[in-house]
């Protein structure tokens, strides 16, 4: 069965209306919604007056129906970058846009439209997600709460969604008595429940058993499959992110390497910066003295002792 989300013809123009025609994740445009980041910098402002440089010039560029991983170690920035291009939160630098249009332009109302109908974000911690005195049903209910009641016709009914994420049984279960894997999977089905043009989701396997994990890829897929979805998933599990045509992998607050169809390579970023892969920055350490050399069409990086 589809996820099916069929695009209502009909629609208002023009009146800064996140669902308008033209507008970005309008119904009616087709396939996903591509996110572009240029020179993303984001800071935190700690309790104590401190500030903390989360992200630290972020170039990438997602297309419309792409479906990515971000991987990288505790503390790399990626929560924070899925946050910022999910509108949660605004960048302290540079710009990020969402379809053709900058999130720092949008006004606050039309961004909470945009992201109650059109981008989902799934955050860490499925609670933060949910009503958690209320059901699966009504949790749901909630999250589609900004559609139409022509888009809620067309949208998975909630026992569908539910099922495919094996919590059929969960339907008018209060998330206060699920468990953690449980409330996971809800929180994630309530995100594509508006069968939304960009998903985000912040580790959606983490506590999961192997099958639970496994629906939850096959809905991300699903979505990605049946309707263009772009889907981007914060991950600690090399083999969630192995199911993803591509990975990110941020470095200190960076892009510092990507991944295409299985395949490793370093991302040069701004004035020409290059992270070393993990497995040969352990090996050279900060400060080592390397040699860059063009050589057809590859860079040879060497030792000043392998000369000798
Ligand atoms: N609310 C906050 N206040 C202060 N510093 C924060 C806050 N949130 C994140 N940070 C800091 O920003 C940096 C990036 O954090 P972020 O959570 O984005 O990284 P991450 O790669 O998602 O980490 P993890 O894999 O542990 O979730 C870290 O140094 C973190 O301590």
């Amino acid at each position: 069965m589809s996820l099916g989300y069929v695009a209502p013809s009909g629609g208002r123009a023009g009146d800064g209306d996140p669902g308008a025609p033209g507008a970005p994740g309008a119904p009616g445009a087709p396939g996903g919604l591509g996110v572009r980041c240029e020179g993303v910098v984001h800071l935190y402002r700690t309790f104590e007056g401190h500030d903390v440089v989360a992200l630290q010039g972020v170039d990438l560029e997602i297309d419309a129906g792409e479906r990515v991983a971000f991987l990288g170690p505790s503390g790399s920035g990626k929560s924070t970058l899925l946050a910022l291009l999910g509108g949660i939160q605004r960048p302290s630098a540079g710009r990020i846009f969402l379809g053709d249009e900058e999130v720092s332009r949008m006004g606050e109302r039309y961004l909470a439209r945009l992201r109650a109908r059109r981008v989902s974000t799934m955050l860490q911690g499925a609670s933060r997600n949910l009503l958690t005195y209320a059901t699966a049903r009504q949790n749901l209910g909630f999250a589609r709460l900004a559609l139409s009641a022509r888009e809620r016709r067309e949208v998975l009914p909630e026992e569908e969604l539910l099922r495919m994420v094996g919590l059929a049984q969960q339907l008018d279960q209060v998330v206060a008595t699920m468990s953690g894997g449980q409330r996971q999977r809800l929180a994630l089905a309530c995100a594509a429940s508006t069968g939304p043009q960009l998903l985000l989701a912040d580790e959606p396997t983490s506590q999961l058993s192997h099958e639970d994990r496994d629906h939850v890829l096959t809905l991300l897929h699903r979505l990605g499959d049946d309707l263009g979805t772009t889907v981007v998933v914060v991950t600690h599990q090399p083999e969630v992110a192995a199911t993803f045509p591509r990975t990110v992998t941020m470095k200190g607050g960076r892009v510092g390497a990507e991944g295409r169809d299985g395949s490793e390579y370093a991302v040069v970023g701004a004035e020409g910066v290059l992270h070393l892969p993990s497995h040969l920055a352990a090996e050279w350490p900060a400060g080592t003295l390397v040699r860059i050399e063009p050589e057809e069409r590859r860079l040879v990086v060497s030792r000043p002792e392998d000369h000798s």
